[in-house]
């Protein structure tokens, strides 16, 4: 006789109610958006894009030496989404590195990764002897900083919210760095919110409760301005110091309110121990009284400016002087109108720093990047803003293959070789990703990747004067491989690459083949159009990553088109991107002239001239593949995100024999309605005027400028439109507002084309929430199937 178990009788419950549910949709029909036509492709690719989602990536890295100089330990953390949670998971993986005299390396990983649940920063100690998790609260609970010792928990310090908020863990504020002798950690957090009105039955309450009072409610005060798209709810982030053994916390003193600070670290100087970032609300030079977005936006006038540490300072104070004021902060970088990631020289005498003065003095969100360099007074006193030296420059025009400038969006904590002079960073060159050396002293550049690789290189660690980096390409997974040096001549380093063991699991093999049936190539294309008026650096070749199958020209074409405008498609493998190509499509991924990696007058070639020049440049790069006989021309189809999605639809408008499909992820569609809407006014007169849009910037266009805005919107050109288009669009994305993507679909149907419309209501810009970005790319799949193979 059987006793079925509890769980064998819930889970026959469980099926049962699977199968009910199952019949009651078909007695309904399908699920709403499920083309009767595709329901077995729709199915097949769901089930293809799960093999893709469940592939994990590598994160950020650590490397702790040890005494031994032939071993050392690495931890990397690894990234997985969970599409059931709707959520990333975080976990950690630890390796032992040994060195051989022959200079091979051998990393072995521990058997299994721990899972960081809760973890919003991991941040090891400078002598790697401590590590500090920090986990952020997403409720009224206090946020938690847990310090670690090699195998125990050694103080865990809790800060209630009336003391700050969440800790910034993101890549623009984030700031947490320990002193050198690992007592104190300084940090960004949230500033504690301003108590709201309370009232009761006899109204205003002029005494405020922290208590909660079933008899009374809040109010709302005076709304507050906030740093837009993906920074809702990020209002003032503020700089505070903990204790790390008393698990005591102060807050810097004497920075005024109306600026935001991040990326703080310590200096060497006893008087002015903290250096920071700081952002001014009125967005500098636009003088606008008011925030404006502040995510991809290197446009935003930013300084360096040094603090007293509040513990140091409240010791040193006389006992008879309790009431005097708190020393003031010093600007340091006054010269330049931008200044971000500091880093100080390990000797503690130069601070060196990346500016985008660029972006800042002519208005476009993102440009070349400048390296620059202070020298830190020997005594640290400091009485004002000190004198700063270029160490690389912008760019202007970069001779044929030759360094195109810095494109940096991240530095290590600790970027040195041991020389003390030599940083390693990741950058943009062309199309690719690449590591580069700077010598501070010298101001030479070299190029650390290998020179012949067309792959995507980015640096993960250090391990001396070793580098832990990760390599990929459109058509290959990311690998690990360790650089060491080979040979050191009198001025530079060389590098030797090896592979190293990988600890992921091989993909499956259908996964593989798929890759495999593809090869890539980075292709140079003239401009159509090398007017007498255009820069030097304007009339150079851009380029096109395309990615092909064995029999290119029977395979259909999606063209591929970044947002920004300046951001770049580097050739780094996306899963997002490997499943669209392995359902048998070429990509021609265009960075059109404007993008990142090109010098700086390409870059800058584009604002004013948005909607034609960058329309053409992919024309003219579709008109390349075409003429060479790599593509079949009547199966093209186009795909793209924000400022791609304003390509996008405007090819469909300006080009409409040329796209039997289109998908928009957030598209800009009409410039005339985004003004008035988005977190980024700014951006629409820039990019629609060029650097003149900077001057005449207002919160409130004339009807003139609107109707010009109209004009060089996709919207103007919809009536010639005949392309099936999909768009994917965020309810609670800030910077492109979903009524621009709706507006031009529900014309699009207004006019009998063919249209699909979907609205992730939980997600901002990105879409990049795990269940919206699977969603949007099985549903581009499909509709791209549906059109291409007819
Ligand atoms: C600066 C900016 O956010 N521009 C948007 C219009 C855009 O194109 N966004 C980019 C970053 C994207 O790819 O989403």
């Amino acid at each position: 006789m059987t006793h079925p178990s509890i769980s064998r009788v819930s889970l026959g419950s469980i099926a049962m109610d699977d199968a009910h549910a199952c019949e009651a949709a078909t007695d309904k029909g399908l699920p709403s958006g499920i083309d009767a036509s595709m329901v077995d492709e729709y199915a097949s690719q769901s089930k293809l894009l799960q093999e893709f989602v469940k592939i994990p990536n590598i994160g950020k890295a650590w490397i702790f030496s040890s005494k031994n100089e032939n071993t050392s330990r690495a931890m990397v953390s690894i990234g997985q989404s969970d599409l059931l949670a709707n959520k990333k998971r975080n976990f950690l993986l630890n390796s032992h590195i040994s060195k051989s005299a022959a200079k091979s390396v051998n990393f072995q990983w521990s058997p299994f990764p721990i899972e960081m649940s809760g973890v919003s920063a991991i941040v090891p100690s400078p002598s790697g002897e401590k590590l500090l998790l920090v986990r952020n609260a997403e409720d009224d609970s206090p946020t938690k900083l847990e310090i670690w010792g090699p195998c125990q928990l050694e103080n865990e310090i809790h800060i209630p919210k009336y003391v700050h908020g969440s800790l910034y863990a993101d890549a623009w504020f984030e700031g947490i760095s320990w002193n050198q002798e690992e007592t104190f950690i300084a940090y960004v957090a949230e500033e504690p919110p301003q108590p709201k009105p309370e009232f009761n039955d006899s109204g205003y309450k002029k005494e405020c409760s922290s208590q909660k009072d079933c008899k009374s409610w809040k109010g709302q005060g005076d709304w507050e301005d906030n740093w837009g798209e993906t920074y809702s709810k990020k209002r003032i982030p503020a700089l505070f110091v903990a204790n790390i053994s008393s698990g005591e916390v102060r807050t810097v003193k004497g920075i005024s309110r109306s600026l935001s600070v991040g990326q703080v670290v310590w200096s060497p100087s006893s008087s002015y121990s903290l250096v920071f970032v700081a952002w001014s609300d009125d967005n500098g030079f636009q003088e606008t009284p008011r925030k404006l977005g502040i995510v991809y936006c290197y446009n935003r006038p930013c300084a360096l400016y040094a603090a007293p540490d509040p513990f140091k300072e409240e010791a040193d104070k006389p006992s008879t002087d309790s009431k005097a004021d708190t020393t003031a902060m010093v600007k340091l970088t006054a010269d330049v109108s931008s200044a971000f990631f500091p880093r100080f020289s390990p000797d503690g005498k130069f601070l060196v720093f990346i500016s985008a003065k660029s972006a800042v003095d002519s208005g476009a969100h993102n440009a070349t990047n400048s390296m620059h360099k202070v020298d830190w007074p020997a005594d640290g006193k400091l009485e004002g803003s000190l004198s700063v030296a270029d160490v690389v420059p912008i760019v202007m025009s970069p001779q044929d293959g030759c360094f195109p400038g810095i494109y940096c969006s991240g530095l290590l904590r600790f970027p040195w070789l041991s020389d003390g002079r030599t940083m390693v960073l990741s950058s943009v060159w062309g199309s690719r990703e690449v590591i580069l050396s700077v010598n501070v002293a010298s101001g030479e550049v070299s190029r650390v990747s290998p020179l012949d690789s067309d792959y995507s290189w980015k640096v993960l660690a250090l391990d001396n004067n070793n580098i832990l980096a990760v390599s990929s390409s459109l058509i290959t997974q990311p690998q690990m491989y360790y650089g060491s040096e080979s040979s050191q001549t009198d001025k530079s380093f060389q590098w030797d690459w090896q592979e190293i063991s990988s600890p992921f699991p091989k993909p499956s093999d259908k996964v593989s083949s798929l890759l495999a049936d593809h090869k890539f190539s980075l292709l140079k294309i003239p401009i159509s159009n090398p007017s007498d008026k255009l820069p030097d650096g304007a009339k150079l070749p851009f380029e096109a990553i395309f990615v092909s199958c064995k029999d290119s020209t029977s395979s259909p074409t999606v063209v591929v088109l970044h947002g920004g405008p300046h951001s770049v498609y580097p050739s780094s493998y996306s899963k997002s991107l490997a499943f669209l190509y392995a359902q048998g499509y070429n990509l021609l991924v265009v960075n059109y002239r404007g993008s990142l990696g090109f010098g700086e007058e390409a870059l800058q070639s584009l604002p004013g001239n948005i909607g034609s020049q960058d329309v053409n440049d992919v024309l003219t790069a579709l008109d390349f593949v075409t003429k060479r006989g790599l593509i079949d021309a009547s199966r093209v189809a186009v795909v793209g995100g924000s400022h791609g999605g304003f390509l996008t639809t405007h090819l469909i408008g300006q080009a409409p024999e040329t796209f039997v499909a289109a998908a928009a992820r957030n598209p800009v569609c009409n410039l005339s309605l985004m003004v008035g809407t988005t977190d980024i006014p700014e951006w629409c007169f820039l990019e629609m005027y060029g650097k003149e849009g900077k001057n005449c910037f207002t919160e409130s266009p004339s009807a003139e400028t609107l109707a010009q805005f109209y004009e060089k919107s996709p919207i103007s050109h919809i009536s010639k439109v005949k392309t099936p288009t999909l768009f994917l669009l965020g309810a609670k994305d800030l910077r492109v507002p979903v009524s621009n993507g709706l507006q031009y679909a529900r014309t699009m149907k207004e006019r009998g084309l063919e249209t699909k419309i979907i609205v992730f209501p939980e997600d901002n810009h990105g879409l990049d929430k795990p269940q919206a970005d699977y969603e949007s790319f099985l549903n581009i799949g499909v509709w791209f199937k549906k059109y291409m193979s007819k």
